[in-house]
């Protein structure tokens, strides 16, 4: 996997991340497709949007249909039909965040499955093994994230423990002959220390790239963006790095202002199917009944298909009938909407603008147009 740096402006960087599936432009956006599937679209239209590169979670796809199933249709790409890079988690966040009945050890995690209430258990070589098998190219080690809030003790202990499964995962990895890639996390809570801590302790394993995990679990923003201030300039220059979890476009622009060059979210897509569209005017809640009458376009400035065919009093119907056709032309201007601003950040970087860039937005991410 190549990472290259074509601009900088500031700690804010473009680049170039060449996998072996197609090249990703870096600030990057990455949609999130839980169960293979990026929620009412189709893998076409994700891809004629402009995105490089989806993610697709381990934890779900183990579940069911399970990993050995996928292996044997052909992996994850020929399974959802995505020839592009693909990044899967470990599983692990959604042990946390959606399984009953863990118990963690040092050996790894046992846990219930929110769909049947079977037992299983994941160990941190069987995470790597999983993924190994769904064919990713880019794994992520199984980590554990430290929830919010949480004492200065147990985060300590915590990341002790990733750093031992993150070594385990190497291990385990290198003893396999996959021309994946695997990235590290980094952990450490709110606490500066630990922080720079879980940096060299994983840094020190050596990844090809690197995640700051443990964000936007409901700390206060002041703390992730010290955080993200913090830690990502102590990240290796040369290698990715990936804000896991994040995140509103406001974020997504302090953290590119530090270095950070991958982003996840379930923002746009979740957003989209309850009605919040994020416009170049402000979010909006197309279920208001100010746009029961309205034959305007949902965003003048964008020439989505939605923006191009369809007036809010339509997009408004269509959302009260609960239409499933409401769920796909909001997630299509929703990405659409994510897609065009990374694009245009990444511009504005390579230009030495992206102050000015940042300047412009916030006000507008700020604003609730109604
Ligand atoms: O430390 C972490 N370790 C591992 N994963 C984390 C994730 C999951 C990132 N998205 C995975 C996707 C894989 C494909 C399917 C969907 C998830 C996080 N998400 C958030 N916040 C957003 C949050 C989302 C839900 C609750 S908080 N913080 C996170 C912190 C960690
Ligand atoms: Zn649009």
């Amino acid at each position: 996997m190549q990472f290259k740096i074509l601009k900088k402006d500031g700690f804010a960087r473009t680049a170039l991340l060449e996998t072996k599936r197609g090249v990703i432009h870096t600030p990057a956006f990455m949609p999130v497709g839980t169960n293979g599937t990026v929620k009412a679209m189709t893998p076409e239209e994700v891809r004629d949007i402009g995105y490089e590169i989806i993610l697709s979670n381990t934890y779900h796809l183990y579940l069911r249909p399970g990993h050995e199933t996928i292996k044997e249709i052909g992996g994850i790409h020929r399974f959802i039909n995505w020839q592009g890079p693909i990044l899967t988690d470990s599983g692990g966040f959604q042990i946390y965040s959606l399984a009953s009945l863990r118990k963690i050890t040092s050996e790894g995690v046992e846990f219930r499955s929110h769909i049947d209430g079977s037992l299983h258990f994941i160990s941190p070589e069987r995470a790597i093994e999983i993924q190994i098998a769904l064919g990713s190219d880019i794994m992520m080690v199984f980590d554990e994230c430290v929830p919010y809030p949480a004492e200065k003790q147990y985060v300590e202990k915590s990341i002790k423990l990733t750093k031992d499964w993150a070594e385990r995962c190497k291990n385990y990895f290198e003893k396999q002959r996959t021309n994946q890639s695997l990235f590290g996390i980094i952990q450490g809570g709110v606490y500066d220390d630990l922080r720079e801590k879980s940096l060299e302790e994983i840094v020190k394993i050596g990844f090809d790239g690197y995640a700051i995990g443990g964000l936007s679990v409901g700390e206060p923003k002041e703390d992730m963006y010290r955080v993200v201030k913090n830690v990502t300039p102590l990240m290796p220059e040369d290698k990715p790095r990936y804000l896991m979890g994040v995140g509103d476009l406001i974020d997504v622009l302090h953290a590119v202002e530090h270095g950070i060059d991958m982003f996840d979210c379930v923002m746009p897509t979740r957003n989209a199917r309850n009605g919040t569209l994020f416009t170049s005017r402000g979010r909006i809640s197309i279920k208001r009944s100010e746009f029961k009458d309205d034959s305007t376009a949902l965003d003048p400035e964008c020439d989505c298909y939605t923006c191009r065919n369809y007036t809010k009093a339509f997009l408004r119907h269509l959302y009260m009938c609960r239409e499933i056709l409401s769920m796909r032309l909001n997630t299509i201007h929703n990405l659409y909407f994510y897609c065009k601003f990374f694009e245009k950040m990444r511009t504005a970087i390579a230009e030495g603008r992206f102050q000015d860039f940042k300047k412009e937005w916030l006000p507008v991410l700020e604003k609730n147009f109604s």
